[in-house]
């Protein structure tokens, strides 16, 4: 559905965007992380038309998407900083959308009602941060998109409104095969709704995995023998971190798990434990192994 190919882009000197490419099947969802200017907004607006790539192409549903409105009709976006025509009531906004959009769906937006429960002829620039995200939701869901590109999108919801949010967009999801990118930094959200992920880092698209290979690929294991630990039998295992707390060792490993568990199994460890990791923590490995690795911080 959305096909990046060597995408790149610079701002004078800083290399944004640097020969990325990107795949995002009809109805999934997939989440963007990434460290702070990485260039997960810059994507983001490659992808919805906002910036004209230096190199590289950009397809949704096989058409360019710059200077294509036929397509930008089919894709809602909610950026992080929201604009809305100053002194523009919600319900002036939805008749805006109406004429623009000729998918928009009345009857949805009526329905729509009981789940934002905001008055529709309150000023938009009156209303609380969240209040506004909780409009612009509103709207673009009204519209049926095909595809929902989403920046922070649910920074400054309250956690109900959150779950309304994730479960609209879900529903969408799975009922008509929307597909949806949405980048955030809150991966343990991330984690309940995505099927794909992309790490990105300095412009670049580190992985692009199915959320659950990826979770298995990289995990965590407890291991402690009665004797002498010979560590030579985790030679030939990528280890992405390890620690000991007395006779007991704790290893980040990348790689086939069968594999390596049936090695340490054959040595007979007292204590053998594989515990998942979370998206947070694959993230923060996989992190470290670039380079970008918490260290330590005494002020
Ligand atoms: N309009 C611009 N002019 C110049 N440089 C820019 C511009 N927009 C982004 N950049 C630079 O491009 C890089 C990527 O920025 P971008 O906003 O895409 O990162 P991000 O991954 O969205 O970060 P964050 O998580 O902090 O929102 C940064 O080095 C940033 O300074």
């Amino acid at each position: 559905m959305i096909n990046v190919e060597h995408l790149s882009k610079n701002f004078e000197g800083t290399k944004a965007l640097a020969d990325i490419s990107l795949h995002i099947k009809k109805g999934s969802i997939y989440g963007l992380v990434g460290p702070n200017g990485a260039g997960k907004t810059t994507l983001i607006k490659h992808l919805t038309g906002v910036y004209q790539q230096d190199d590289g192409q950009i397809k949704i549903d096989g058409n360019f998407v710059y200077e294509n409105n036929e397509i930008k009709e089919k894709i809602a976006y909610v950026p992080d900083e929201l604009y809305f025509f100053p002194q523009y009531t919600i319900k002036k906004m939805a008749r805006f959308y109406r004429e623009v959009f000729s998918t928009w769906n009345e009857e949805r937006y009526e329905k729509l009602k009981d789940v934002f429960m905001i008055d529709e002829n309150m000023k938009i620039n009156k209303l609380s941060k969240g209040m506004k995200k909780q409009v612009a939701f509103w709207l673009c869901i009204s519209y049926m998109p095909e595809v929902m590109i989403l920046d922070e999108p649910v920074d400054g919801l309250d956690p109900v409104m959150r779950k309304k949010v994730w479960n609209l967009v879900v529903q969408d999801v799975a009922e008509r095969q929307m597909t949806v990118l949405v980048s955030s930094h809150n991966l343990r959200e991330l984690e309940d709704i995505c099927d794909t992920v992309g790490i990105m880092h300095q412009g670049k698209l580190l992985i692009e995995r199915e959320l659950d290979d990826l979770k298995s690929d990289v995990y965590k294991i407890q291991v402690a023998f009665k004797g002498e630990f010979d560590k030579s039998i985790l030679d030939g295992t990528k280890i992405l971190h390890k620690e000991n707390r007395g006779s007991i060792f704790l290893y980040i490993l990348k790689g086939n798990r069968e594999k390596t568990i049936s090695i340490i199994e054959q040595s007979n460890p007292a204590i053998l434990d594989i515990l998942p990791l979370t998206l947070e923590e694959i993230f923060i490995y996989e992190m470290g192994g670039v380079g970008y690795e918490i260290k330590d911080i005494i002020l």
